[in-house]
């Protein structure tokens, strides 16, 4: 399916530069272990085993936010995943980077330091520039090959996802791998029966650019969160109010009304919208109402409601194949996870073909207790996985293909 080289057309033993994306939150300085460091850790560990010298390139944050710091800590975290000692080096690609290099013996690990450090990774540019940068210059010459695993971060034409495949023969990593297959599955992939899309979260673009893409290849949205409220409040029930604190509902709804409209016009059969919505009652508890009840916009809605959890269900039961972008509600308070929790479990219970993805919605599986091999494939990209469920074509693997 794929025209790009992997693993398993590595010879053993060389010296590799991989490339993962081991972007993570940071909270008080300090790095929040998550699914990527598990994930990257099999294609490390297995290079690792095979003998290879083994430098690791990631990214952190970006310059001015708070998350933008060093990955002295990354090389931790990972090393715990992985089992063996993962080094440190606090250079990107100066003497002290090429000199840990050298130094390295046949199945040893070195992170290097935040590539977003140097000044040449992070403007866009194409790939041909990048492969002219100092960075790429100085480092590629140290190395055998160039293995990509940072499926996540390969919307991004920075230089070290598309200047390094221009200068060394180039793999996919093992992560690359199943993320392509899996993401563009809906995209690419024909299926025998029913193929349905659970659509919710709060950006309404996301959702707007899911349902104009794949309108063709989706036989049924399944619509909730803040995005599913926006196609509601086109539909004439009055809801959108926002919680304190939030501004999820006016901006978004000004600048999509139209778009939103014409879609329930022109794909209204496809879209599945809440049939009951959930909120906190006075004392502070979940309470549900039919959406036919709501008569004005006096209160904020956190979740669908019981009957829409059943309803979809229903239809998810009976699918061939599931595709998940965003929650169904603000699942992070137990109160209104009903809805995102009921979804994922019933894909879980199907052995229907499953894409779960978003970074805060495939959260959901870890938080509630459910196992990620119940599902086809749980996604670790957000941006990535969003333009590779539009068919957008992602620069860090058009590279590794040519
Ligand atoms: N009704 C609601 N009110 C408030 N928040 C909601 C509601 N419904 C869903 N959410 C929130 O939406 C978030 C997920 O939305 P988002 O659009 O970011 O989806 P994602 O695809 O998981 O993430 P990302 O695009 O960031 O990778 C969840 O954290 C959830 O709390
Ligand atoms: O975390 C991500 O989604 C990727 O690493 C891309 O990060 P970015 O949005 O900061 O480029």
């Amino acid at each position: 399916m794929t025209s790009f080289k992997t693993l398993d057309d590595l010879e053993d033993g060389q010296r590799v530069l991989v490339r993962l994306d081991l972007n993570s939150p940071v909270e008080d300085g300090e790095v929040q272990d998550n699914r990527r460091f598990d994930r990257h850790a099999e294609t490390v560990r297995e290079l690792a085993e095979r003998d290879f010298r083994v430098v690791l390139m990631a990214h952190q944050g970006r310059p001015g936010r708070d998350t933008f710091v060093s990955l002295e800590q990354h090389a931790e975290i990972l090393g715990d995943h992985v089992g063996r000692d993962v080094a440190f080096v606090d250079d990107t690609f100066g003497d002290r980077a090429i000199s840990a290099i050298n130094d390295l013996e046949g199945g040893e690990i070195l992170l290097l330091e935040n590539t977003r450090m140097c000044d040449e990774e992070l403007p866009e540019e194409d790939p041909e520039t990048k492969a002219e940068t100092e960075f790429v210059r100085a480092l590629a010459p140290a190395f055998d090959a160039y293995v990509n695993d940072a499926y996540s971060a390969a919307h991004r034409s920075h230089a070290s996802l598309v200047g390094f495949p221009l200068a060394l023969p180039a793999y996919a990593g093992r992560v690359m791998e199943t993320e392509y297959e899996a993401n563009t599955a809906i995209a690419e992939r024909a299926f025998d029966g029913e193929v349905t899309m659970v659509v919710g979260g709060t950006k309404a673009t996301d959702v707007i650019d899911v349902m104009t893409a794949l309108e063709d290849k989706v036989d049924t949205f399944l619509l909730g969160g803040i995005a599913g409220e926006l196609f509601l409040r086109a539909d004439g029930v009055p809801v959108g109010r926002d919680i304190e604190g939030m501004d999820l509902f006016d901006d978004q709804w000004e600048a999509n009304e139209t778009t939103i409209r014409s879609l329930i016009d022109d794909y209204g059969d496809q879209i599945r919208l809440a049939l009951d919505l959930a909120y906190e009652d006075e004392d502070d508890e979940r309470a549900e109402i039919e959406v036919g009840d709501i008569e004005e916009k006096d209160r904020a809605f956190l979740d669908v409601g019981s009957n829409t959890v059943s309803e979809y269900a229903a239809t998810i039961e009976s699918s061939e194949a599931v595709f998940v972008k965003g929650a169904l509600g603000l699942f992070e308070d137990e109160r209104f996870a009903d809805g995102t929790v009921g979804v994922l479990e019933a894909i879980s219970e199907t052995d229907c073909f499953s894409v779960v993805g978003g970074g805060d919605t495939s959260r959901a599986i870890e938080m509630y207790g459910m196992s990620e091999d119940d599902f086809g494939h749980v996604s670790i990209a957000g941006g990535a996985y969003i333009r590779a469920l539009t068919g957008e074509r992602l620069v860090g693997v058009e590279v590794l293909r040519e």
